[in-house]
Parts: C-alpha cells; sequence; structure tokens
C-alpha cells in the first residue's frame, strides 16, 4: 500500500475549483515538492480563478496535448475541465492525461454538494443533480481509474450522513451512502490498490454557504453536533489521518462517534482510529444511547412540523 505523502505525486482532484479540492490542491502545490497537481471541474472560470489564486500568477495553464512537467523540483498546478459526470468526457480526461505521460498516484474524488430541503419542496432537477454531482462523478472517475491506474491511492469524500441520513438532506444522503457501498465493494475486488473514504463534518467552503441558504432549520439544528470548522483545518486533519495510515476517515468527534454505531459488516479490510473501541463503544452506544437519542430527535422533528402547521 502506497504511504500518504505530499512530494513526488501526480494528483488529479475532482472539484479542485472550490471548497476542499482547491484547499487539497493548494496544500500540494505549496507544501509538498515535485507534485503534477490536476484540478478537475465543470466551469473553466473558477478553475482559472483557483490556480491563479494558489500559484500567485496572473496565467493559469490548463492541460493539454503535449503538456510536460517542470524538471526542477518544483510543483506545476495546471486544470482540466470535465462534467466527471458524464462518462465520456471522464475517458476523454483519461487520454489526455495518458497523452501527456501522467499516470495518477493519487485521485481525490471530491466532487460533491447538497440542495437541502424537504423533498417534496425540492424539484426534479435538483434530485437529477444530486445523484450527478455525488455519486455519478464518484463512479465514473473511480471505474476509469480502477482500469487504468492500478497503483493510484483513490480518497473518496462521503459524509457524516452516510452514518445518519436525517431531514432535509433527501437528494444527498442517499448518495453519500451510495459512495460507502461503493468503497466496501472496491476494497474487496481491488485488493492491491489503497482505497480510503473521509467522512467529513460540516466545514466551511463555498459549497457550505450556499446550502445553508436553503437548510430548514430543524436539519441545522440536529446537525449542530458538527459545528462548521475551516477548510484548512479540515484538510489538515485528513492528511494527518491518511499519514498515519488510516482509510476510513472523521473530521470531528460526532463523526467518530457515528461510525462506531456503524461499525457491521462494511467495516472490512480497513482501520479508522481506535476502532477497536469503536466496536466495543458502538455496542454499548446501539443498546443504550442511540434508543435515547431517537427519541429525543423524534421529538424534534415533531415539534417541528407542529410549529410550521401554526405558522401555516
Ligand atoms: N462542506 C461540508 O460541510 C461538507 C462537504 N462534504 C463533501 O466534501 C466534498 C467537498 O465539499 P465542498 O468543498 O464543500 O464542496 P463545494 O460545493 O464547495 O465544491 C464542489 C466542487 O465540485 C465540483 N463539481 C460539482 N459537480 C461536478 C461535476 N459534475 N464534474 C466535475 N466537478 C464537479 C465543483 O466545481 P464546478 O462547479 O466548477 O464544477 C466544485 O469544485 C463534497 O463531496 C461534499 O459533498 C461532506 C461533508 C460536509
Ligand atoms: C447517540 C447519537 C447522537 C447523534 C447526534 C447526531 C448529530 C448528527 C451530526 C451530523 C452532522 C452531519 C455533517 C455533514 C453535513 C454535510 O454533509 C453537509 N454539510 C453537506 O455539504
Amino acid at each position: 500500500m502506497p504511504k500518504f505523502s505530499l512530494n513526488n505525486q501526480v494528483i488529479v482532484i475532482a472539484g479542485g475549483s472550490q471548497g476542499l479540492g482547491k484547499e487539497f490542491a493548494r496544500k500540494f502545490f505549496q507544501e509538498g515538492s515535485n507534485n503534477t497537481v490536476v484540478v478537475v471541474s465543470r466551469s473553466r472560470t473558477k478553475l482559472q480563478k483557483a490556480v491563479c489564486d494558489i500559484t500567485g500568477e496572473k496565467e493559469s495553464l490548463e492541460l493539454t496535448n503535449g503538456f510536460r512537467t517542470t524538471t526542477n523540483g518544483a510543483s506545476s498546478l495546471v486544470y482540466a475541465v470535465c462534467d466527471l459526470a458524464e462518462y465520456e468526457q471522464v475517458e476523454k480526461l483519461q487520454e489526455l492525461l495518458e497523452s501527456c505521460s501522467l499516470v495518477p498516484t493519487i485521485v481525490k474524488l471530491c466532487a460533491g454538494g447538497s440542495t437541502p430541503g424537504l423533498f417534496k419542496d425540492l424539484k426534479g432537477h435538483d434530485l437529477e443533480l444530486g445523484v450527478k454531482v455525488n455519486y455519478m462523478t464518484c463512479v465514473n472517475l473511480a471505474h476509469v481509474a480502477v482500469r487504468h491506474w492500478p497503483c493510484a491511492h483513490l480518497v473518496f469524500f462521503s459524509s457524516e450522513v452516510a452514518f445518519f441520513p436525517f431531514i432535509g438532506y433527501s437528494q444527498y444522503a442517499p448518495l453519500k451512502q451510495s459512495i460507502k457501498a461503493l468503497v466496501a465493494i472496491l476494497r474487496q475486488e481491488c485488493p492491491q490498490q489503497r482505497i480510503s473514504c473521509v467522512y467529513p463534518g460540516n466545514f466551511d467552503s463555498e459549497g457550505y454557504v450556499l446550502e445553508n441558504q436553503t437548510k430548514p432549520s430543524i436539519t441545522k439544528e440536529i446537525e449542530g453536533a458538527s459545528d462548521a470548522i475551516p477548510c484548512e483545518e479540515c484538510s489538515n486533519r485528513i492528511v494527518r489521518f491518511l499519514k498515519w495510515g488510516y482509510d476510513d476517515i472523521t473530521t470531528d468527534f460526532i463523526g467518530w462517534f457515528l461510525m462506531c454505531t456503524d461499525m457491521g459488516l462494511n467495516k472490512q479490510n480497513n482501520v479508522s482510529i481506535g476502532w477497536p473501541l469503536q466496536w466495543v463503544l458502538g455496542v454499548i452506544c446501539n443498546l443504550i444511547v442511540v434508543p435515547i437519542y431517537m427519541l429525543i430527535c423524534k421529538f424534534q422533528i415533531r415539534s417541528w412540523h407542529k410549529a410550521l402547521e401554526k405558522q401555516a
């Protein structure tokens, strides 16, 4: 299994134009050496701005046929426009990388985002976007990676809601649970490949600011246990865990605790921090703490519905 290092890597960052993806790009570019960082997303303008922000240059470089990395040990940062929800576009991206003799050693599958709201209030378009942005981007890129880059370390980004889906996240949580299932299967099918999965709690990104504009108050209330941390802090924690060799990663205490309650058959071939403790704590909590919490939660949701009815 490859050890995680910030040096001498070829890194593809899906969703690298903003938020956590951009923060990872900055880290590899500024803190590491001899890296080739490729940030990938749909929006050319966002990508160009992200690259310029990180390099401090006026111009950004697009990955094109014939691109060659520098040979002086410095890192390069380039962008590639690709809607990762479209399989053909992901294949084109792979061909482009191959034409530049770039074989990724790390793939970060950071694209994702939610439109919180009650299921009945969401538009058909929102539902489709939820599937595409959160799941199709991951499954497409993972497929190309497994076929063409069997030595690459894959880092998936799910969410704490994969352990506990709750009111307001119908457009999002089922897809983050799907990522967890995909990861479990890929670990069995590709034992030679390092496959990590991060289950972040809230962190303060562009996407987080946007989702908060439509987030129902009850959703905010329940997820209050996961205070938003800065992107940089979030990426630092993730890097630390990856360096220690953990492959199931949470970014705050409540996330680690939620994982305890979900240690069943999906926890094979991998370790998370304090996993023996997680098994034991999980058993006890599922017997005692979870039933009490579910009652409290049920009560919170019922009061919220009642208050809403009164308003109407
Ligand atoms: N912020 C939070 O509180 C939490 C976030 N997460 C997860 O962590 C990851 C990073 O989150 P965050 O930084 O907040 O995300 P942001 O919403 O800030 O950024 C999402 C990125 O994904 C890209 N993207 C979206 N759709 C596509 C697509 N079809 N093809 C290619 N790129 C795409 C966007 O770029 P563009 O628009 O240019 O395509 C953008 O760069 C996500 O998977 C998110 O679900 C998990 C738990 C909590
Ligand atoms: C005994 C059990 C106690 C349980 C307490 C429950 C607390 C739940 C906290 C969940 C926080 C979810 C954060 C992720 C949100 C996310 O993914 C979005 N921001 C999307 O971008």
